[in-house]
């Protein structure tokens, strides 16, 4: 609430809750070519950038729908599933899928096999999702629930993982624990990927009883109030930066000031002359003027990419990394 400008949140920590969660799936990019993509024009520097876009872009459409409809409902969540994996396959209708250990290669877990089961099972997700009469369990267990659930039943011939971690923010916006969406627990479950795997398939081996359950809970648990803490930082850090960013450009570009100029240097870590022309609705000259003018004052450094240049807001890309 205290950013002035909240869709510089939205555009940079959703990209990076998009490179964690997707790096959980083995697809790695690095934050140069995240930032040098842009998913408006469709230009991606990698295929495995695309994907991280794609996921991005799937997260803000759930977002806007259970802002406007108060619901999550099994059509959001196949519309979520569609834009991360590019196809229109739907729930699973044919048998075969297993989750393989990557290290033996053997089965840890199948899931349901058949549609009409796989129908039921997500029918009744969707209403425990949307009816809080049901449970009176914390929002944050139900999260955690939820979460496990729609694991076990792994509803998609693929994209699973990722669209049950979008599942998770935006659970806790529809019941109103988040503002915006800007919590993201993927960089957690990335950084503890073996105990979160095998916490998922604990309750379900059940070997010392309800105690896998706990375990599973106080982990999630545990990675929301990691999260908060980290990207409360995080945000103090941002506003900290743009502060210093005007004071330095009021002092020695006092010409070039506007608010557009600073949300623009904050919403791209990788700023170009096009998405200044574009978000300032200057000429391109003007626009690279003012880029090679921060360049000069220390507040930009330029980078040569094929034929484009880039400026990079060196503070920022820095703190979003670390
Ligand atoms: N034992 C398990 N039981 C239930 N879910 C699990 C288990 N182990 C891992 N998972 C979940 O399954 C996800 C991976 O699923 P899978 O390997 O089938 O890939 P996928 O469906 O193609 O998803 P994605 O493309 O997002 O990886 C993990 O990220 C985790 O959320």
């Amino acid at each position: 609430m205290t950013m002035p400008n909240q869709y510089i949140l939205l555009a940079t920590l959703s990209l990076q809750e998009a490179k964690e969660s997707s790096e959980i799936e083995n697809i790695i990019t690095t934050q140069d070519d995240l930032y040098r993509s842009y998913y408006p024009t469709q230009q991606f520097i990698s295929t495995s950038a695309k994907e991280v876009h794609n996921y991005a872009k799937a997260l803000t459409t759930g977002f806007d729908t259970i802002t406007t409809t108060g619901l999550l409902t099994n059509n959001t969540i196949i519309d979520i599933q569609q834009i991360i994996e590019s196809n229109n396959a739907g729930f699973r209708t044919q048998g075969g899928t297993q989750l393989v250990d990557q290290q033996n290669k053997k089965t840890v877990y199948t899931p349901p096999q058949t549609g009409q089961k796989i129908i039921a099972l997500m029918s009744d997700l969707e209403r425990f999702i949307n009816d809080d009469q049901l449970s009176d369990y914390d929002d944050l267990v139900k999260m955690a629930l939820i979460h496990h659930q729609f694991e076990s039943i792994h509803p998609f011939y693929d994209g699973n993982g990722r669209t049950g971690r979008i599942l998770n923010i935006l659970y806790l916006s529809k019941q109103k624990l988040l503002g915006a969406p800007i919590l993201y627990l993927s960089r957690y479950l990335n950084r503890h990927k073996t105990e979160y795997y095998q916490l998922l398939q604990a309750v379900r081996d059940n070997k010392s009883n309800n105690d896998d359950w706990q375990a599973w809970l106080l982990f999630m648990l545990k990675a929301l109030q990691v999260t908060s803490q980290d990207t409360l930082k995080t945000i103090k850090g941002i506003i900290a930066l743009m502060l210093n960013c005007k004071q330095t450009i009021k002092a020695k570009l006092p010409k070039i000031y506007s608010h557009e100029l600073i949300n623009n240097l904050f919403t791209h870590p990788y700023t170009k002359v096009e998405f200044v022309t574009d978000e300032l609705g200057i000429h391109r000259n003007t626009a690279s003027k003012y880029l090679n003018q921060l360049v000069d004052i220390g507040l930009l450094t330029k980078h040569k990419l094929g034929k484009d240049n880039y400026y990079l807001n060196r503070e920022l890309y820095d703190l979003l990394s670390s």
